[in-house]
């Protein structure tokens, strides 16, 4: 307890954190570590464009789960999820305004009576159906209930489950976070069962940005041999499932009809309609709906999708079709009208119609800048070259699948390949900085490495050791012609970083680097990108006279800029949200224990983006410029105020306590997990205490706090999973390209499965 004490009473100094460029100048200036404890009580909101693709209030009607028999404890787990407490009721008719704030279960055989006469206004129906228990659920309930679960329960996912709640009461949206990608890729899946691409999904999915499942090639056995002639939804629904709770990547649903090279009946398109209204309650995040279909199937699927996205489809396999003829921006506007994204894709007989579809593109973009975005290809050999230079959500096919699902598809590492050939993807040299200790903790070499093969990349990897106390010579590894790109583990501050590299100050024109929102906000830097600037053509080259790294080509190209960024708090959001909804966190708070506030600055962020109410912090003080960007703080400096956050009603007492304390300290961790983590017979909510490790794991020690953390009734998250999420997002940000977080794990010697 000494030791805690000693803690406690004495926090280290910080540097502080830099939010801005202008704040930047500021404190550097100044020179001095502002401490302000003040900040606790008069925080300062961000601007909501702070945080895009942070998670959303979402929906908030009163959730209603219908369960089966003896399924009762599907409607905890949900409850569990959302961070809400529940009460069991019979029918809909039940629930009212008194029930706000719960998840109510109703049973299956009474829910059935009044679903379709519930107040729609108050409530959201979800039929929660366990497939062990047979196929299909009831009819009627499937018909009417908002949404469809479909689980096993050996072995229950319930990261499915997190994903499927958070998605379908919009606390996430997946879709806006790939619109802001530069490229999107989707893999065709063409197996006729989905068992059969489980063992090399992971695989099959490195560089994919979504999974799309062809319902029309699922092939469902009738027992004597032979196959049904479309899968029934039963089948369909549990190929979804299972697809589901082994990938994170988000999946689109097609029925291709038999004329556009699927196996799907044209002769009843309502059959359309039901398929795919039904993949809008089971939360598929894209539906893939067919031009042909008459206006009424397409516009009401569009109007009742939820939160998933319609991409409109139109095939042309007539060999007549022209880009540049009337037909095509016809087919393109007839499109729109009930699209999210608009999808064209034809076949050509001559090379130049690769081009013509080029100006097509621009031409509709021109025209129409506020439709849909446009994802157009030409099928075929000679149709290839416009597959490299699609840019939104372009399907691709992989070695390792039984067929391709439309002639001319390539592979990401083909598409990579002929963009690296035609000089549009030169090579360039990424480079990870890091100091010796954290590369003992989460060597990430070899994974870049791996990932630049598997994707095709043209691209050099290297390890670069940084002295621990000396973050001066990063400039000498950014300032090449072939840069391209770099993270930093661990981050360091934008000031400490801008003042031993001088470099990084004289780039646009003396205006520095550009910082985006999240590295604002944390004011540590852990990822540096690379980005052409259309503007920078013009601009005056950066001058360097410092030493250059052995092999490298002096002078970053004129027409680039640096961006700087972080992409650790979304590692920490990632692994927080893989097993609760956001919703879990919401309002509630959190203890965070570290040496410096460096160290809990993109926690803070990723706490913010949780709309959490309040943190305490241990072991440092917070500087006022952090303090903007965090919800409100409150230090524990004493054994009181401590037991003060312990004692106050279960909402508020913390329900997240995240260190990144090292091993030494491993005992004050344990005490402050006791402490917290005993059960409190009050709960309002039957939700598992978090607690994430983001020190060195001590596994196997005495005081490992993960081990505590779970004997102290915490669900336990170490360094190694933010490690995961945090490579998979400074991949996005550094190569654009994604690797889904269990393909990392896989990479790392971890499988999650
Ligand atoms: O729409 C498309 C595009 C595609 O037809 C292709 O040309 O790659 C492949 C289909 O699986 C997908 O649904």
């Amino acid at each position: 307890m000494a030791a805690v004490q000693q803690l406690l009473v004495s926090p280290s100094p910080a540097p502080a954190p830099v939010p801005s460029q202008r704040i930047a100048s500021q404190s550097a200036e100044s020179g001095s570590m502002d401490v302000d404890s003040s900040a606790s009580n008069d925080p300062v909101m961000i601007d909501s464009g702070l945080m895009k693709g942070a998670p959303q209030t979402g929906d908030a009607r009163i959730v209603v789960i219908v369960y089966g028999q003896g399924q009762d404890n599907v409607v905890s787990v949900f409850a569990e999820v959302l961070g809400k407490p529940v009460k069991l009721k019979q029918h809909f008719k039940d629930v009212d305004r008194e029930d706000e704030g719960f998840v109510i279960g109703l049973p299956l055989g009474d829910a059935k009576q009044d679903v379709e006469e519930r107040d729609q206004q108050l409530l959201v129906a979800i039929n929660a159906h366990c497939v062990d228990l047979g196929m299909p659920p009831d009819l009627h309930l499937s018909i009417h209930c908002d949404y469809e679960f479909l689980y096993t329960q050996t072995p229950f996912s319930r990261r499915d489950l997190a994903r499927f709640i958070s998605f379908t009461l919009g606390q996430t949206s997946p879709h806006s976070q790939l619109m802001a990608k530069s490229r999107t890729f989707f893999i065709s899946t063409t197996f006729p069962d989905v068992h059969a691409a489980l063992p090399n999904l992971d695989i099959l999915t490195v560089g994919a940005d979504a999974v799309e499942i062809r319902v029309d090639l699922l092939r469902e056995p009738q027992g004597d041999g032979a196959f049904s002639d479309i899968p029934s939804l039963s089948y369909v629904g549990q190929q979804v499932m299972l697809l589901r709770q082994r990938t994170e990547l988000p999946i689109i649903f097609t029925t291709r009809c038999t004329n556009e090279n699927g196996k799907f009946p044209m002769d009843k398109p309502d059959l359309y309609y039901d398929y795919l209204y039904r993949a809008v309650q089971w939360g598929v995040e894209y539906i893939d709906v067919e031009l042909w279909l008459p206006e009424q199937i397409r516009k009401k699927l569009y109007e009742n999708r939820g939160n998933s996205r319609i991409m409109s489809a139109f095939h042309d396999f007539s060999g007549t079709f022209k880009w540049p003829s009337q037909y095509a921006q016809d087919v393109f506007v007839k499109s729109k009208q009930y699209a999210d994204i608009v999808k064209m894709i034809a076949i050509i007989n001559d090379h130049n119609e690769n081009f013509e579809l080029e100006y097509f593109r621009s031409k509709i973009k021109a025209e129409y800048p506020d439709a849909p975005p446009l994802s157009a290809v030409n099928m075929g050999e000679i149709g290839q070259f416009s597959r490299t230079l699609n840019t939104v959500f372009s399907p691709i096919t992989h070695p390792l699948l039984p067929i391709i699902a439309a002639p001319g598809q390539m592979s990401t590492a083909e598409i990579n390949g002929a963009l690296a050939l035609l000089g549009q993807l030169p090579k360039k040299y990424f480079y990870g900085i890091s100091s010796a200790a954290a590369r003992n903790i989460a060597p990430r070499a070899p994974f870049y490495e791996k990932c630049f093969n598997e994707l095709g990349l043209p691209h050099q990897f290297a390890v670069v050791e940084r002295q621990h106390n000396n973050p001066a010579g990063i400039q000498a590894w950014c300032n090449q012609r072939d840069f391209g790109g770099a993270y930093l583990d661990p981050g360091l501050s934008y000031q400490t970083i801008m003042r031993h590299n001088p470099w990084f100050a004289t780039l646009q024109n003396g205006k520095g680097p550009i910082l985006s929102e999240a590295a604002q906000g944390i004011g540590i830097i852990d990822t540096i990108v690379v980005k052409p600037a259309a503007s920078g053509l013009n601009a005056t080259p950066p001058s360097y006279d410092g030493a250059l790294p052995p092999g490298g080509q002096p002078g970053l190209t004129s027409n680039t800029s640096l961006v700087f960024d972080n992409a650790s708090w979304r590692g920490i959001l990632s692994t927080l949200t893989r097993d609760l909804a956001p919703s879990a966190y919401f309002d509630r708070t959190a203890v965070v224990l570290a040496l410096t506030a460096d160290d809990a600055a993109p926690v803070f962020f990723a706490l913010k983006a949780l709309k959490m109410s309040k943190i305490y912090t241990v072991g440092f003080r917070t500087p006022s410029t952090l303090a903007r960007n965090a919800p409100p703080i409150e230090q524990f400096i004493s054994m009181e105020s401590l037991q003060r956050a312990r004692s106050v009603a279960d909402n508020r007492a913390p329900f997240v306590i995240i260190s990144a304390l090292g091993r030494g300290k491993s005992n004050i961790v344990g005490m402050l997990l006791r402490v917290f983590g005993e059960a409190d017979p009050e709960a309002s909510s039957n939700t598992k205490k978090v607690f994430l490790n983001l020190a060195e794991a001590a596994s196997h020690q005495k005081n490992d706090p993960v081990a505590v953390a779970e004997q102290s009734g915490f669900t336990a998250y170490d360094a190694a999973d933010v490690a995961a999420f945090t490579t998979v997002e400074s991949l996005r940000l550094l190569v654009g390209q994604n690797v889904p977080y269990s393909f990392v794990r896989l990479a790392s010697g971890r499988n999650l499965f």
